[in-house]
């Protein structure tokens, strides 16, 4: 009889555990129609456990990718194996609202799940029971770092007025292509007197050219081709461009320049130089070096022009 009373209360206690538990329990039959819906799952869900009895899985939660579902279901009732989800796979099962203060920046739950099977007398799984872990705080942390490395790493290699590869990242860009044997031009571009153009306009429109500037060199080349060299000076590789079509498209690019001045009363404009790569470069240094002096030449002839560098 004491024996009896026993099995009774640890049945009672093992509901109440249930019950009260800090990660969902949802038992489904093979039809995937809810047997169980503890608490847990009440209280983010919003639907009771009467409820939920009864119901089929996929009616109740339309946005459950089913056939994802299913294939991760059915090896656990016919193979009798657990099996597991993590948020990084899949950020939930089932899409609730989150609800804990400290991680408040998440709008939704991030879930872990394990699916395991429950074996009836006849040793059939005919159940399962899915588990869901509410894991918002570890997965909104690590997502924080992750996107911090991001943030850092493109503070590393990119001018943050221009969005361009810095100096120092477009280097080895040059060096790769240098290497690779690919025909091409290398274009530097200096804007004239922007010493007295700070002055005269100040530095935050003078800035605003340089981000504008920036933005158009972008669309000049692959994106990793175009740096911002320093200062008021950029750097472009034109890949596969002969000397003709890198002159045109350099001239293109001064014209561009010389209209951001169109309807200020100062002027603005830059000079160009541009080096063809050759067999003759021992180095990508010394190819940069020519597409240096093709600079100087044209700041030395006037500015406002392009140069080519010519052996
Ligand atoms: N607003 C602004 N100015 C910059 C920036 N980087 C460099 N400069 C300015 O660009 C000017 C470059 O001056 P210089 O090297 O003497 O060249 P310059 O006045 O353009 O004359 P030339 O190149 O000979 O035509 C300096 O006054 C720098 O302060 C920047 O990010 N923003």
């Amino acid at each position: 009889m004491a024996a009896n009373s026993d099995g009774i209360n640890d049945i009672h206690w093992l509901m109440d555990i249930l019950q009260n538990i800090d990660v969902g329990l949802v038992v489904l039959d093979r039809n995937y129609d809810v047997q169980l819906w503890n608490a847990f799952m009440e209280g983010h869900s919003g639907l009771s456990p009467q409820r939920a009895k009864g119901e089929n899985l996929f009616s109740l939660f339309p946005d459950i990718d089913e056939s994802w579902f299913r294939q991760k279901a059915e090896p656990v009732f016919q193979l009798k194996t657990r099996t597991f989800t993590i948020w990084e796979q899949r950020p939930y099962l089932f899409h609730f609202r989150n609800s804990r203060p400290i991680t408040g920046r998440s709008e939704f739950m991030y879930q872990n799940t394990s699916i395991i099977p429950l074996e009836s007398v006849n040793r059939q799984a005919d159940h399962i029971c899915v588990i869901i872990y509410d894991v918002t705080d570890t997965a909104v942390g690590k997502l924080d770092v992750s996107r911090a490395n991001e943030t850092l790493s493109q503070i590393q290699t990119r001018d943050s007025l221009t969005g361009l590869l810095n100096k120092s990242s477009w280097l080895p860009v040059l060096e790769d292509y240098f290497q690779s044997q690919q025909p091409g031009c290398l274009l530097l571009m200096d804007m004239d007197h922007f010493r007295d153009l700070n002055h005269s306009i100040g530095h935050q429109q003078c800035d605003e050219l340089l981000r504008r500037i920036g933005q158009g060199l972008k669309s000049l080349s692959a994106d990793n081709y175009a740096a911002r060299f320093g200062g008021e000076i950029f750097s472009v590789i034109l890949d596969n461009h002969d000397a003709a079509s890198s002159m045109e498209l350099a001239e293109k690019l001064r014209r561009s320049v010389l209209n951001l001045g169109r309807n200020s009363q100062h002027d603005i404009s830059a000079s160009i130089g541009v080096a063809e790569r050759s067999d003759q470069n021992g180095s990508a240094m010394e190819w940069l070096s020519n597409a240096d002096k093709a600079l100087y030449h044209a700041k030395e002839s006037g500015r406002n022009r392009t140069s080519l560098f010519k052996n």
